[in-house]
Formats: C-alpha cells, structure tokens, sequence
C-alpha cells in the first residue's frame, strides 16, 4: 500500500502567504471540510494516510508537500525559500524518519520548497523560482536516485509544480506562459490556471481541483479516469491538488 503524508489545517491558515493573488478572507470550517474529502479521496485511491505533527504557529503548514522531496526511500528535507516556513520542516522529518525512509539534508547555504520538484519515471524537474535556487537544483543530484534532473524556470508561479505537473505516462500538462519550455519534451496546455495541478492517485487515475472542470473533461475524454475534490480555500492561498500531500 502507497502512504500519502499530510497535514491537518491549523488555526492560522488564513495567515498564509500570497504572493500572485489578493488576499480574501477565508473559511476555516470549509477548509477543514475540503480538507477532510481530499485525505478521503486518498484513501479511496488506497493510500494510507500518515499524519505529519501539527505545525500551529506556521499557518501554510497544511501545504506538506512544499517540506521534502521524496524519492524511492530517499527523503531530502525542504529549504523553505519563505523564512515563515522554517518551522514546518521538523515535523516532517520526524514522520518521513518514522517511516523509516532516509532522510537527507541539503548543506549550505540554498533554498529549496518541495513543490517546485516534479518526478517522472525517468526524470526530475526542478523549478527555478522564487522558491528554490540553483544551488539547491544542483545539489539535489548527489542526494537522490535520480537519472536526470532538468530544471525549469518558473516566470510567474510561485512553485513549478503550480504551473506544470505530470500524468502517469511521464507527460507533461500545464501553463506554458508562466514557465521556460524550452527544455521540456512537449507540454499539453491545461485549458484552467489549476489544471496544471494533478495528482496522480493510480496508473490511470487522476486527482483534479473541482476549479478546474475544462482539464478534467479533456483528460477523461483521453480515457483517464478523474476523481475532482473542491479545495478552493487552499487555492486561495495559491495551493493545488499537490501541494497538500506527500505521496510516499
Ligand atoms: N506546492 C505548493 O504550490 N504549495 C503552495 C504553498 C502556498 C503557500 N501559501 C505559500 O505561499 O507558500
């Protein structure tokens, strides 16, 4: 059975950070409820979900996926490019090491959030953004079982996988105008900002924002099967699909 880390929302999660939209008030019961149907929808999918310890103080803690990059049973920890996510680090440590994954850490001065790393069978994509910087993209080679790493840079999105994800064949949907295309093998263009967020819940199964019901029409007519969950109280604070889990 796949193991999907994720984290409840806290107290604090309409102090979270927005960085290419307005800020509008949120709905914290509704997040908790959208919350609830999303950690559902993977375990519908037959993951398990693994708790990560609460983060209070940090309110975009709920976004785990942004705290490590996993691969295979390699781990290697987030460099927050937001100093106000530092603290959402430790608690994932300690649940990737109780899961008994290796756990690495990158040295150094360099910044890294785990949603600018897209994995494909054979490749990893590395945004280049404000989030993450060279130093980490080119550190993050030596720490994990990777044949390729291609970084990509992110023009205006805040994490590469905001604006670009992948199907379970390794190909690519996304938004061309908000990232460098020029090293990438082809991108399908999402027909919603969101529908560059999928996650990948099986080999033809596909987890989709309810926001983005152009994409999933065309991604069904392909004979994908897609399940689509609401979660706009986390899109408001620019997250997707992805950025709420870990999937181990
Ligand atoms: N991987 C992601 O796209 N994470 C979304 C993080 C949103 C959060 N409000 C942030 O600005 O860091």
């Amino acid at each position: 059975m796949r193991t999907a880390l994720v984290r409840a929302p806290g107290p604090r999660l309409a102090d979270g950070l927005v960085t290419h939209r307005e800020r509008r008030p949120l709905d914290l019961a509704l997040a908790r409820a959208q919350h609830e149907a999303y950690t559902g929808a993977l375990a519908e999918a037959g993951f398990g979900l693994h708790w990560v310890e609460p983060a209070d103080d940090c309110p975009d803690a709920v976004f785990v996926e942004d705290t490590a990059v996993v691969c295979g049973d390699r781990a290697v920890l987030a460099r927050p490019g937001a100093p106000e996510r530092a603290g959402e680090v430790a608690g994932t440590e300690r649940a990737l090491r109780g899961l008994g994954l290796d756990v690495r850490t990158l040295d150094g001065e360099c910044a890294l959030d785990g949603g600018d790393v897209l994995q494909t069978s054979d490749t990893l994509y590395v945004g280049r953004s404000g989030r993450t910087d060279d130093d980490a993209l080119c550190r993050l080679p030596s720490l994990l079982p990777v044949r390729r790493v291609v970084g990509v840079k992110v023009l205006g999105a805040l994490h590469l996988k905001s604006a670009m994800t992948a199907l379970p064949d390794g190909s690519l949907i996304g938004l061309p105008d908000l990232i460098d295309t020029s090293g990438l093998p082809g991108l399908r263009v999402a027909p919603e900002a969101s529908g560059a967020g999928v996650v990948v819940l099986g080999e033809d199964h596909l987890l989709l924002a309810a926001s983005a019901p152009r994409t999933a029409a065309l991604l069904r007519a392909d004979g994908w099967r897609v399940t689509t969950v609401d979660i706009s109280e986390f899109e408001a604070l620019e997250g997707s699909v992805t950025c709420l889990s870990i999937l181990v």
